[in-house]
């Protein structure tokens, strides 16, 4: 289905990563073809006028102080995407170049941009054709926006550099010839309209922000099933107790908690303590093989998952406001009739953002490392077999190794987690002396995400495994509905074998399939 851009509007973060998933060819309409037009036309007669504008007459970067006659225009625009498109490493997948290439549609379609009408469509026919862009994922500074990744879709545009079709790689002229596209030609200023954002943090961070969110919401509903799975007790989720303190994320945590183990026999409600004071003074008090109270990992879900909920609206609110601005320089308003200098390049927002991701999505892994250890060690597990190997214990080994795998990830991760948005450094004779490094922060927030997703999979995977062994008739009908899905996928493990396509399907279905459960 086409998605069309309206004047005006505000495009959800989500709509660019389903549109890039589902390649749906995007539009424009004519309110925003007209505000295209009047932006490229008051800045044409700012040319008449000979004024001086960055870009236009002038060259760029650490070279801004150089004239150069819009009679070399042309030159000039293609010199610059071809000597800032200095990306190296492995090529971006298909879907994140689509998303960055809506991203930057978007910014470009709310008509501040100056960029010439026929060139934004011709930017819009590239996206909708097949002709994916080769974009080396390393190397932007994420502000003079991330020149290098936009630079090598730019090239593409006007019939250089590479580009991938169905498959193969092609030289960009090719490609458009293949496609029945007409190259660009550019004039003064458009170049660095295409390229002078940040759209490919953003069209990233769609991506990584849609992926967290489906994660997030199936871990509530995982840590739902390793309560029950780790007869944990849900008299700490009662909603009367969050209301003693007021954060939103964990009050949603904890009353989803609460309504989703209402139905559960294998949680347990409270503790008959009344028999429990029966021994002397420095006695063990234990209720049967219970704990009074559970460990963190279980009893502190909420308090944990809570700032996570909540900063994920925050990263989401970020992205998205990013999305929808005009992150260019310089700016052409026709309504004011003025063109600003200015620093809409600039990527501190959403380096933070998805730092902050990294953060939020590390910390929900620590939770799901420490319940791992749990439903591994027999003497945590509340009566589970040691490494939930119930057949032949010792000359099996059971789910031993799973931790194995996630305890290298989890080191990894952390490490992952390290802030890319103070690591400024100057370039440029001191030019951009302070940059944002964000879509370095978010291809890292990818690479958390994607490790996340294979830890949560293998406590998933540990809590339908204590779930059979407990007895599946218990479970509530939502965390029931998980496990269902989950056996479609992996079975009762009652021998050893290789776990790994099993748990690589499951974070595989973490990640891209909504609401699992
Ligand atoms: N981001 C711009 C600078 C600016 O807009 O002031 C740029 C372009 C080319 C090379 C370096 C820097």
């Amino acid at each position: 289905m086409t998605y069309t851009l309206s004047l005006g509007q505000r495009v959800r973060l989500t709509e660019i990563e389903s549109t890039a998933v589902c390649a749906d060819p995007v539009a424009i309409d004519d309110a925003v073809r007209g505000r295209v037009r009047a932006s490229r036309e008051t800045l044409e007669k700012f040319v008449a006028e000979e004024r001086v504008i960055y870009g236009v007459n002038t060259s760029m970067g650490g070279f801004v102080n150089w004239l150069v006659p819009v009679s070399k225009a042309r030159q000039l625009q293609e010199n610059l995407l071809n000597a800032v498109a200095t990306n190296v490493g492995p090529r971006l997948d298909d879907t994140t170049v689509r998303a960055i290439m809506t991203s930057r549609i978007v910014s470009l379609s709310r008509g501040n941009s100056a960029i010439s009408l026929t060139n934004l469509e011709k930017l819009i026919a590239v996206r909708n054709s097949g002709v994916v862009p080769c974009v080396p994922e390393k190397g932007s500074l994420g502000t003079s926006g991330d020149l290098g990744p936009l630079a090598a879709i730019a090239l593409v545009c006007i019939g250089q550099w590479k580009a991938r079709l169905d498959g193969e790689v092609l030289p960009g002229a090719e490609a458009l010839r293949r496609v029945g596209i007409e190259p660009m030609e550019l004039s003064y200023k458009e170049g660095l309209a295409l390229i002078n954002g940040t759209s490919g943090m953003v069209g990233l961070g769609s991506i990584n922000v849609a992926q967290a969110k489906r994660l997030l919401q199936a871990y509530l509903l995982v840590s739902a099933l390793s309560v029950e799975a780790l007869a944990g007790k849900t008299k700490p989720f009662d909603p009367r107790v969050h209301k003693l303190k007021p954060h939103k994320g964990q009050q949603a945590v904890a009353e989803f908690l609460w309504d989703t183990l209402a139905d559960s026999t294998l949680a347990v409600d409270e503790l008959d303590t009344e028999h429990l004071l029966s021994g002397e003074m420095g006695d063990e008090t234990k209720a049967g093989s219970q704990s009074i109270e559970d460990a963190y990992s279980v009893r502190c879900t909420p308090q944990i998952l809570g700032p996570v909920v909540d900063s994920l609206a925050w990263i989401e609110q970020v992205v998205e406001d990013e999305l929808n601005s005009s992150n260019d320089n310089p700016l052409v308003d026709p309504d004011e009739a003025e063109v600003f200098h200015n620093g809409h390049f600039h990527g501190q927002y959403v380096s933070m953002a998805m730092d902050h991701l990294a953060i939020a999505m590390t910390t929900l892994m620590n939770l799901s490392n420490r319940r791992i250890d749990r439903f591994l060690d027999k003497s945590n597990s509340e009566g589970l077999p040691a490494f939930l190997c119930q057949e032949d214990p010792g000359l099996r080994l059971g789910l031993m190794g799973g931790q194995f795998m996630t305890a290298s990830l989890t080191a990894e991760t952390r490490a992952k987690a390290m802030p890319m948005s103070i690591q400024s450094l100057s370039s440029t004779a001191d030019f951009q002396d302070i940059v944002s490094f964000g879509f370095v922060a978010a291809r890292r927030a990818r690479e958390v995400l994607e490790n996340v997703a294979h830890v949560v999979a293998f406590e998933l995977l540990c809590a339908c495994q204590a779930a059979d062994i407990r007895g599946t008739d218990g479970l509530s009908p939502a965390t029931r509905r998980l496990y269902e899905q989950t056996r479609e996928v992996v079975p009762y493990l009652d021998h050893d074998e290789t776990i790994t396509d099993y748990v690589e399907a499951l974070a595989q279905r973490l990640l891209t399939q909504p609401g699992l459960g």
